[in-house]
């Protein structure tokens, strides 16, 4: 299994092309289950999570192109199944994301059910108590979710009693082909919802207010292919702006989507970074300053991303003063907390939040984390730990960072991948 091993760096230097975002592609890429025309989608980023969709889709019959190495040619009028099997769902839960499409398209679909992961429990019911309103029939069994409709699905008006990214997103897609108008209240407003609004809104459908808590969505009776980009990755982006953060670099983001990071951004100008944004690029430069630690709490867009969480319990660790970080999306979402222990980090937990003391020296140890913000927030801490710090169990990084060992060496982190 491949590992990282990262050595105390230098204050990282220089430019970082951001990938596309992982959270827009995986369900753009599940657009094409909506019609029988090809589908192009590009700046899609070389990612596990994306290998995986596409062997989910492959094996559901789509035809599955990859004529460049960000480019993904997709055709589902060669669809033979329905049936998501427990398989691939249970190593990515964006998997559900073929339920809406293919009830809406096909009239049926068998997806197993994701269960439960290393960040918390997240269920599934917004998706399936949506896709009944819209006059779904369903049943779970032997661990399957079995959903059948006889036509089309229906337009009904939908509240969700929690703000969720993903059951927003399968009901914006099944609605776009259902009879009549669907409205979502409080729904996500995350810029992935927009980047697919956008794409289906090329596709033919007839969406308004994607980006606000309500979307309104107009079905037609068939949508036509497309040829999309995806958004850039902001959380990749605040990723890197938090390395060169910590290690007091100067590093520039291009590619990128300055305005999807406005809580980001705050809180890295609030720990002491001079920030400048244009229209695709992002720097942040320490102007030789240490970090001072920042207080926030995660909550659903536009506010702070839990998915920026881990990263910024690292930066607190080595910054100055006191922080104190809360999550309120996913009830177990600090793995990493222990970890950093591990390496000397003076952090507790107290209930859903962790309070740093600041100033820690970190050692480099071997970590592990359980999941892939988690595993980020280690890869920072080893650029500032003094001597060896290997991370093991990559392959949750490998799920949402495009060769981030590059990246991060290109600038100036002493870091490789070993396979032992
Ligand atoms: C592939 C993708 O885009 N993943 C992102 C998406 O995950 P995902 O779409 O799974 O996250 P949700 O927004 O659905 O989850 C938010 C909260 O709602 C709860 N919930 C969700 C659905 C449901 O039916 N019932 C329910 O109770 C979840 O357990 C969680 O506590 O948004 C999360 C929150 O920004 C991010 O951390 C993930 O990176
Ligand atoms: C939690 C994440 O992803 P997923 O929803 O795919 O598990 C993430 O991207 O941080």
């Amino acid at each position: 299994m491949d590992k990282l091993v990262i050595t105390k760096s230098p204050a990282l230097r220089g430019d970082v092309r951001i990938s596309g975002a992982k959270n827009a592609a995986l369900p753009l890429l599940m657009t094409c289950l909506l019609t029988d025309e090809p589908c192009r989608y590009t700046n899609v980023p070389r990612l596990r999570d994306i290998t995986t969709t596409l062997s989910l889709l492959r094996e559901l019959g789509v035809e599955v192109a990859q004529p460049a190495s960000n480019d993904v040619l997709l055709n589902a009028n060669t669809l033979k199944s329905v049936t998501a099997s427990y398989d691939l769902v249970r190593t990515m839960r964006a998997s559900i994301l073929v339920l809406g499409p293919l009830l809406a398209k096909q009239g049926k679909a068998n997806v197993s059910l994701p269960g439960g992961c290393a960040i918390g429990a997240r269920p599934v019911n917004l998706h399936l108590t949506g896709l009944e309103k819209m006059g779904a029939k369903i049943e779970v069994d032997e661990g399957y979710i079995r959903a059948e409709v006889e036509g089309r699905l229906k337009g009904a008006r939908i509240f969700m009693d929690m703000v969720s990214v993903g059951a927003t997103e399968n009901l914006m897609m099944a609605a776009a082909i259902a009879q009549g108008t669907t409205i979502l209240e409080n729904a996500a407003r995350e810029p992935e919802i927009v980047d697919l609004a956008h794409c289906l809104i090329q596709m033919g459908a007839k969406i308004k207010g994607a980006g606000s808590d309500k979307i309104t969505i107009e079905g037609v009776e068939r949508l036509s292919g497309c040829d999309y980009r995806v958004l850039p990755d902001r959380i990749e982006t605040g990723t890197f702006l938090v390395a060169a953060a910590v290690t007091g670099g100067h590093v520039r983001c291009t590619h990128a989507a300055p305005d999807t990071l406005d809580a980001v951004l705050d809180k890295l100008e609030q720990a002491g970074a001079k920030i400048t944004t244009g229209e695709d690029w992002i720097e942040l430069d320490m102007e030789g300053r240490k970090p001072t630690s920042v207080s926030l709490k995660t909550a659903p867009h536009p506010a702070f991303p839990t998915d920026m969480q881990a990263q910024f319990v690292t930066l607190n660790c080595i910054a100055e003063g006191t922080g104190v970080i809360t999550e309120t999306i996913f009830e177990n979402r600090f793995m990493h907390v222990p970890e950093l222990q591990r390496m000397g980090a003076e952090i507790a937990l107290e209930g859903n939040s962790a309070v740093s003391r600041g100033s820690s020296q970190l050692k480099g140890a071997p970590v592990m984390a359980t999941d892939l913000r988690a595993s980020a927030s280690l890869v920072i801490a080893g650029l500032i730990a003094e001597g060896e710090t290997h991370v093991n169990r990559i392959y949750h990084l490998d799920r949402g960072y495009e060769s981030i060992e590059e990246k991060l060496g290109a600038l100036g982190a002493n870091i490789k991948r070993v396979q032992e």
